[in-house]
């Protein structure tokens, strides 16, 4: 039997927190990702919008109308040279267009207002749901990863709430372009009388409708035949965009990395393969594409002659003047428009498409993170006095392989441990579980409620802004700067005193050891009353660390320090140790002097 058997390995392996099978369908990951917006506290501006724009899109649509009678006195005028009656439907046509031109700038100022809105109210949740609980860091332990977040927060939204609204706008005044006209076409196109001999006499009343509908059911069948594969190629697209967009990006984060290593070669063949992915598909999209507008247009083109050659026997006979003859084939021209309202729209429905379903597998991705963390069976308690405890810890790696069983600690204010081990022994993932991250983890930590604590990585994160800001990081500045600059003196920074002020890219720009003397400032500002630091002084050298261990227990008397690292210099700065022995096992030690380890085999 493996150790991870005999502990009773939790519950949560990466295993069973894999999607559901069930995949929702695109209605209901619509309706997830529109309603919460609908129902929040700006529904009723947001409704407002909504109304106002609808309103607009139906007067455009009873412009059309008119215009579509205008057509007809309009070339029944100039059938008949009649110069009076030309002059008039000029003026009248003045009044359409300018009644049109008012309600198509204000439709899009308002769409753009209501998108804005709605953009601003989304971003932010998508931002708190990433940032909540750690999902960001979380995600990584999800069996299927979400890949660029950051592309779907500051893309994706954008374009889903751009499309919505272009998409419903055009599907209403398709509705009601079609209803109007159904009418319109119906009473101009008459009865269509056919002879089948010795059968007798077909009539097909409104007939011209018919011939609309038949050929538009035609069009969109052979659309959505030609057209579905582009709904999986638009989403690989943005896929592969964000891929290649987020490896330029590490290099600029790691320039002198690769700068030293010479590693342009290997870069640039990176970017050229992740460039291929997108060539590649961009590829598949314009022959998928190409097909598409082989339909597409040439069912326009016929669209546009078709109606006339429908009507010509009505025009020829006598029943029609050329006015009625061309108020007819608008009608049908817009009647068709709206029934080819899925072929036209057939690209941007397939990158909606794609859109909402990168949206939703966010928004699940953050949700089994927060299902990851209910399930956690670390529990972090409130403990009576100033003390740090912990009670039967044991470690685990996401394919539960044990790293640690069953640890006990407690620390009085004051005392200081230091956690020693092999390289990947899991004293670092022993920090991360302390904090509360490492979601593979099962005990107790104990902790006083005010109790203020600190983490120190080995490598200090240093935000983008100013450098005071990343002094005081993850407060807000505060407090005099001759206090900052003192406490920059004490850290052997007093350099950096004149540069408080400058933004800069500060993890770029200083030393890995100024950037440790950084982390040791914080530790003086916020003065913690717990600190761990996970090899913190790891770049510095030995007489450094020695003076900023010095002023740490001096300034914190109280202060009970937990840190990790190599060194056995170390030592002498912490009353106790913890030798990790990666395999669970564990042992404690009094100076040099063991007094327990762990139990089992
Ligand atoms: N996110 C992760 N997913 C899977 N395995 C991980 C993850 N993070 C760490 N590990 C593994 O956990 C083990 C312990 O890693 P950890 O960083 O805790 O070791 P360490 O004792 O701090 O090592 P070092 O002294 O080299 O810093 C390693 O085998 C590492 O590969």
């Amino acid at each position: 039997m493996s150790d991870a058997q005999t502990v009773n390995p939790i519950m949560f392996s990466k295993t069973n927190l894999k999607k559901d099978k069930v995949t929702p369908s695109i209605w209901y990951k619509f309706w997830s990702l529109t309603a919460p917006y609908w129902t929040s506290e700006e529904k009723w501006s947001a409704l407002t919008l909504l109304v106002l724009i609808m309103a607009m899109n139906l007067g455009s649509v009873y412009v059309q109308v008119l215009l579509n009678e205008w057509i007809k006195d309009f070339y029944d005028a100039l059938q008949k040279t009649d110069k009076t009656a030309f002059i008039t439907d000029l003026l009248r046509f003045a009044e359409l267009a300018g009644a049109y031109i008012i309600q198509s700038v204000y439709m899009l100022y308002l769409s753009q207002m209501l998108q804005i809105r709605w953009r601003r109210w989304l971003t932010a949740k998508y931002l708190s749901k990433w940032l909540n609980h750690q999902a960001y860091y979380r995600m990584q332990f999800l069996d299927d990863k979400t890949d660029n977040p950051d592309q779907r927060i500051s893309e994706d939204i954008n374009s889903f709430i751009g499309q919505t609204l272009s998409l419903t706008i055009t599907l209403l005044s398709s509705v009601v372009t079609l209803v109007s006209f159904i009418a319109i076409l119906w009473g101009l196109s008459g009865t269509l009388s056919v002879n089948l001999g010795s059968m007798g006499t077909l009539k097909i009343p409104g007939y011209m409708v018919w011939a609309a509908v038949g050929y538009s059911v035609a069009g969109t069948w052979l659309t959505l035949r030609i057209g579905k594969p582009l709904v999986q190629l638009n989403f690989d697209q943005q896929r592969f965009e964000a891929d290649f967009r987020y490896s330029m990006a590490r290099l600029r984060e790691n320039s002198e990395g690769v700068a030293l290593y010479r590693g342009e070669k290997e870069e640039r063949a990176g970017f050229l393969s992740r460039f291929n992915a997108v060539v590649n598909n961009y590829w598949q999209i314009m022959v998928r594409q190409k097909k598409l507008n082989w339909l597409t247009s040439g069912y326009n083109q016929v669209a546009v002659i078709f109606p006339i050659l429908m009507a010509a026997p009505r025009f020829f006979s006598g029943q029609m003047h050329l006015g009625g003859l061309m108020q007819t084939a608008a009608a049908f021209s817009s009647v068709h428009g709206s029934l080819s309202y899925l072929i036209n729209s057939y690209t941007t429905i397939a990158s909606w498409n794609a859109i909402v379903n990168r949206l939703s597998g966010f928004t699940g991705a953050v949700d089994r993170t927060a299902i990851l963390k209910t399930r956690e069976e670390l529990k972090h308690l409130k403990s009576s006095d100033r003390s740090f405890s912990v009670k039967s810890l044991s470690v685990f790696l996401p394919d539960q392989k044990l790293l640690l069983r069953d640890l006990d600690l407690h620390l009085e204010p004051g005392e200081s441990l230091l956690i020693m081990g092999p390289s990947g022994s899991g004293k670092s993932t022993l920090i991360r579980a302390l904090a509360g991250i490492w979601p593979f983890a099962r005990g107790t930590v104990l902790l006083p409620e005010n109790g203020k604590v600190m983490f120190l990585p080995q490598k200090p994160y240093l935000p983008l802004g100013t450098l005071r800001q990343a002094l005081y990081y993850p407060y807000a500045p505060e407090g005099s700067t001759a206090n900052l600059s003192e406490i920059l003196d004490l850290c052997y920074l007093s350099h950096l005193s004149t540069v408080l002020d400058q933004r800069d890219n500060w993890a770029q720009l200083l030393s890995l050891g100024e950037q440790q003397r950084i982390a040791f400032a914080r530790i003086l500002l916020q003065c913690p009353d717990y600190v761990f630091l996970d090899e913190a002084t790891a770049s510095l050298d030995e007489e450094m660390e020695e003076m900023l261990y010095k002023l740490v227990r001096s300034r914190l008397k109280q202060a009970i320090v937990i840190s990790v690292g190599h060194r056995s210099s170390l030592l002498s700065w912490h009353q106790s140790s913890l030798r990790l022995m990666g395999d669970g096992k564990w042992l404690r030690f009094a100076g040099r002097t063991k007094f327990t380890e762990s139990v089992g085999p």
